[in-house]
């Protein structure tokens, strides 16, 4: 078991940040890279610890804390997992209402049957920048790509992410009732049982 009185949060995505202190709550101090740099690290890896671990550990060594990143992303079962952890990037970094734009345009004409997918959430805590034993936690959450955009909560491509325990949208659930059923969710309470928290 770990504990630390405070952490840094090597995120830039305001709606992760919202969702990663929810789930936090109390039981740490919270700050945000973005009193440290305003620049993001570029994300190379291949995977989703990968590009987590690279982002936590950035970030503890700008902010000397122990560093929480979240790499994440939506893995359609049609397109071989597209566009997972170019989830961010899909439409060339021109913003989530992009993203979602193209992804409902490559499923054109694709059957609800064949409209499963996946978040991901792959969490890396580093107790600080050296760290060689990361902590990794991970969480799926299944569910299928809508038609067209459905709700105004939360970011991203919950607009397009059918929920079949809900029968609505990842956007039309509350932000409590999306921290209990997300990959993200999933992720952190692993995360939380690892640090006793
Ligand atoms: O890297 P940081 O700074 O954390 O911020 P980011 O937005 O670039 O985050 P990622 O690199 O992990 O990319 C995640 C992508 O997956 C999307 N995504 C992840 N979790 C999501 C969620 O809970 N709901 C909707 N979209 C999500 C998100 O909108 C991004 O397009
Ligand atoms: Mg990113």
């Amino acid at each position: 078991m770990m504990h630390f009185n405070e952490l840094v949060l090597a995120s830039h995505n305001a709606g992760k940040l919202k969702e990663l202190q929810a789930m936090l709550g109390e039981s740490v101090r919270v700050r945000s890279i973005a009193e440290f740099t305003d620049v993001e690290p570029e994300e190379t890896g291949l995977s989703f610890v990968e590009n987590a671990i690279l982002k936590a550990r950035n970030a503890a060594r700008l902010s000397g804390l122990p560093a929480l990143a979240d790499d994440s992303g939506l893995a359609v079962d049609a397109l071989g997992g597209a566009p997972g952890i170019y989830s961010a990037r899909y439409a060339d970094g021109q913003g989530d209402a992009a993203n979602n734009a193209k992804l409902l345009d490559v499923l054109q004409g694709v059957p609800d049957a064949e409209r499963g997918a996946q978040f991901i959430c792959s969490l890396a805590l580093l107790r600080h920048a050296e760290d060689p034993l990361p902590i990794l936690c991970e969480g799926i959450w299944r569910g299928r790509i809508l038609h067209a955009a459905r709700g105004e909560h939360g970011f991203g491509y919950d607009p397009l992410f059918w929920v079949p325990e809900r029968d609505c949208s990842s956007a039309e659930l509350s932000p409590a009732e999306k921290n209990l059923l997300s990959h993200r969710a999933r992720a952190m309470a692993l995360l939380k049982q690892r640090l006793g928290l």
